[in-house]
């Protein structure tokens, strides 16, 4: 048994080597396994692993495989550490035969610590660094941001542009992005924009002879079932439901390391750079550096061979079932061990493969707190994908896919197939501008009869409503429990359901037939005119816990992203039951103008997953002609929330979208916030109805076969079962 002492020397000289790998720009997760191996190699004696500044320890590390073709090779043996070991061990022998032959073996540190090859990878961190922050789509063919006119017939507002159904094997194209400039975040573009903003009007409205929309009633409603009065809503039929006992544990938040080698990866720059100014990121980084060092060195001693990976627990608990169905066969993982490679638009970027439960080992490994491959001598064998230098960017954090952006951590689970987590994407809390979409925050917009600077504590408890309750009719649209009024949301779904009941605007210059045709733009298909929230805010007296600021306060719901199916793809689900009326989170993505969504959408690829921008138009009709910068919409493709992950369902989804003022008079820009429509079972999927027209055969890009499950289900060719085909005679 090792002593306390011998222990903490242990700890002490694991975490330095850890440390001096990480001034290299080796990442922990790929040291540990190594430094593991060369200790059991050399018997515990740190003196050979520390000599000649670890450069055994560095021989081994550099010996790795660095692209998935030596990958490949390497995987032709039993274990990838096999290779390293050998030229430690030759290393070793040489050291000990008295001829230092570091220098012929491998180019040694220099005095700054770099290798040749170290400095080349930090050359390629440089030249990543100066390309853009955002990457770039490829093209979409003939995918006419104008031609876009379902949710339009729909009478829906959301614009929502097809993409291609989730089980495709090839997913999003993200490549290198155009130099398109830097994102502004909301308050800088505010502060960019303030020196015209001085107005008293109430919404910063255009002179009235501007006003070029007339209301128009509805007609000319297409085709949908929508003719129908209310129905009460349906439980779902395709969302499964779990027997959630809350007694499981995960392990803590897989580290995230500094990107190596990867060749060209706009995200993964991104990815590094994004969790580098994440001072809560950093924190865990260090947290972890230690468990990490301290983890191992335990390890390293007889007594504690068998415990190889300990379960740290995390304050969230996960479904039983989910645990269950993993821990049924994670013992048969280590077998099976593959290489799979999956294509990212023209990338190819190497992953774990799936193990016998359709699990990444290492996935297995985290959640099971078993380790997956523990080979004859209680070695930790790490299989390829736990070593591939560049698919670390892919990675979410399966305990947290927010990366603690929200109060909330919301995990990730696969229970269907092999595919680990979703495509790459920067989780944002907050909607960002991405750079010409005009979005004035100024306090002085906000006039004294729009806010409520009066108001002290909860605006909600006083017997009359504050000015801020004018927007929705003189009450507040939110009950003392936090939840939706029952007559606002019934209102909102009414006017999805039945929208022909409801008054459409038809704009003279209409911002979205402008991107299709600028000199000769077709006329206006319609907007709903929709109900908006207003929620108090900064320049109001009231205190951030006011009932009236309910989205303002984020995410507080326990969700989860999930594989809804192979049809669906990832979705997103909650783990407690909701009320009617609870706000669950907003749809946040890049707010892009128009004319930017354009330019994106042409240059998509054909088969590029794209998620859907969503037309923030709900107020176009009352605002005469729109500029180009003050036609805006949210794109979550590269820079989104849990929102993006919201799959549709026809007509009786169990949410809904409503906008929601908060910082801003101007409905030019406003939140999409989700609510519940009715009551939601615990582990049910949450499902919102995009608005597309199935029908529209003359959509220039095909939107997906619906499988939403849902009797009211509007497309025609959805993949039939057998009892929707009876619900149909
Ligand atoms: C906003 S994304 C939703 C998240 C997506 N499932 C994923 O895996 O990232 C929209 C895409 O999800 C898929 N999807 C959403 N609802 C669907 C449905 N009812 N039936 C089939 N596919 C659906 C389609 O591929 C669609 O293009």
């Amino acid at each position: 048994m090792a002593t306390e002492s011998e222990r903490k020397e242990r700890n002490e000289r694991a975490k330095n080597a850890i440390l001096a790998m990480k001034a290299m720009g080796i990442p922990v997760e790929k040291v540990r396994p190594v430094l593991k191996n060369l200790l059991k190699e050399f018997d515990n004696n740190w003196g050979y692993i520390e000599a000649d500044n670890y450069s055994v320890l560095v021989d081994a590390l550099l010996a790795l495989p660095q692209t998935p073709e030596q990958d490949a090779d390497i995987k032709k043996e039993n274990t990838v550490l096999a290779e390293p070991l050998a030229s430690a061990r030759k290393r070793l022998r040489i050291k000990e035969e008295g001829h230092d032959a570091s220098s012929s073996v491998v180019p040694r540190p220099n005095s700054a610590g770099e290798t040749a090859q170290r400095k080349r990878l930090s050359e390629e961190d440089t030249s990543q660094q100066l390309q853009l922050s955002r990457p770039k789509v490829k093209s979409f063919p003939d995918s006419s941001f104008a031609e876009i006119p379902s949710s339009q017939k729909d009478t829906k507002s959301l614009q929502l542009q097809a993409c291609q159904a989730p089980n495709a094997q090839v997913s999003r194209a993200l490549t290198v992005a155009p130099q398109v400039g830097p994102l502004v975040p909301l308050a800088a573009a505010a502060a960019a924009a303030t020196s015209d903003s001085l107005t008293t009007n109430r919404r910063d409205k255009r002179p009235v002879q501007e006003k070029t929309c007339s209301l128009v009633s509805y007609k000319d409603l297409k085709n949908e079932p929508r003719n129908s009065p209310l129905v009460p809503l349906i439980q779902p039929k395709d969302e499964p439901t779990y027997d959630a006992e809350h007694n499981f544990e995960v392990p803590i938040a897989m580290i995230h390391p500094r990107p190596l080698l990867t060749a060209n990866s706009q995200a993964h720059q991104d990815h590094s750079r994004h969790a580098n100014i994440s001072g809560l990121a950093e924190r865990r980084k260090g947290k972890e550096l230690c468990e990490y060092a301290s983890e191992l060195t335990a390890k390293t001693t007889e007594e504690k061979e068998d415990d190889i990976v300990n379960i740290i627990p995390t304050v969230e608990p996960v479904e039983k079932s989910c645990v269950q169905s993993k821990l049924g066969s994670a013992s048969e993982s280590s077998s099976n061990i593959s290489l799979q490679v999956v294509q990212y638009g023209s990338e190819l970027m190497a992953m774990g493969g799936p193990s016998a439960n359709g699990k990444g080992t290492m996935e297995n490994e985290l959640e099971n707190g078993e380790p997956s491959n523990i080979n004859s001598h209680g070695l930790v064998v790490f299989n390829h994908d736990q070593l591939q230098p560049d698919d670390s960017w892919l990675s979410h954090d399966v305990n947290d896919i927010t990366k603690g952006e929200e109060r909330v951590r919301i995990s990730v689970v696969n229970e269907v197939n092999s595919e680990r987590f979703p495509p790459p994407f920067h989780y944002i809390p907050q909607n960002l501008v991405y750079q010409n979409g005009y979005i004035n925050f100024s306090l002085a917009r906000i006039c004294d009869e729009d806010c409520c600077a009066d108001c002290f504590g909860d605006c909600l408890s006083k017997s009359i409503p504050c000015a801020c309750a004018r927007e929705t009719g003189g009450e507040f649209a939110y009950t003392l429990d936090g939840l939706i009024k029952k007559e606002f949301l019934d209102g909102c779904i009414s006017m999805n359901q039945d929208p022909q009941k409801h008054r459409l605007y038809y704009c003279m210059d209409c911002p979205l037939e402008r991107t299709k045709n600028e000199v000769r733009p077709e006329p206006c298909k319609g907007h709903l005119v929709r109900k908006f929230v207003k929620e108090c805010w900064s320049k109001c007296g009231c205190n951030k816990q006011c009932g009236n600021r309910v989205v303002q306060r984020g995410i507080t719901c326990n969700l989860q992203v999930f594989y809804a199916s192979e049809a669906k793809g990832w979705g997103l689900r909650t783990i407690d039951e909701l009320p009617k009326g609870a706000f669950v989170c907003e749809y946040v993505g890049e707010i892009v103008t128009n004319m930017e969504l354009y330019d994106r959408t042409i240059q998509t690829t054909g088969n590029a997953r794209h998620t859907y921008p969503v037309l923030l138009d709900a107020d176009w009709g009352s605002e005469g002609v729109l500029k180009d910068e003050e036609a805006l919409c949210l794109d979550a493709t590269f820079y989104g929330n849990i929102g993006r992950f919201v799959n549709h369902r026809c007509f009786d989804a169990n949410m809904i979208e409503i906008p929601v003022e908060v910082e801003s008079p101007d409905h030019h820009y406003y939140h999409i916030a989700f609510f519940t429509t009715r009551k939601v079972e615990a582990y049910e999927e949450l499902t919102w109805d995009y608005g597309i027209d199935f029908s529209d055969h003359t959509h220039p890009i095909k939107a997906f076969h619906c499988c939403c499950g849902s009797r009211f289900c509007r497309d025609m060719n959805r993949p039939r079962t057998k009892s929707s085909r009876s619900l149909l005679t």
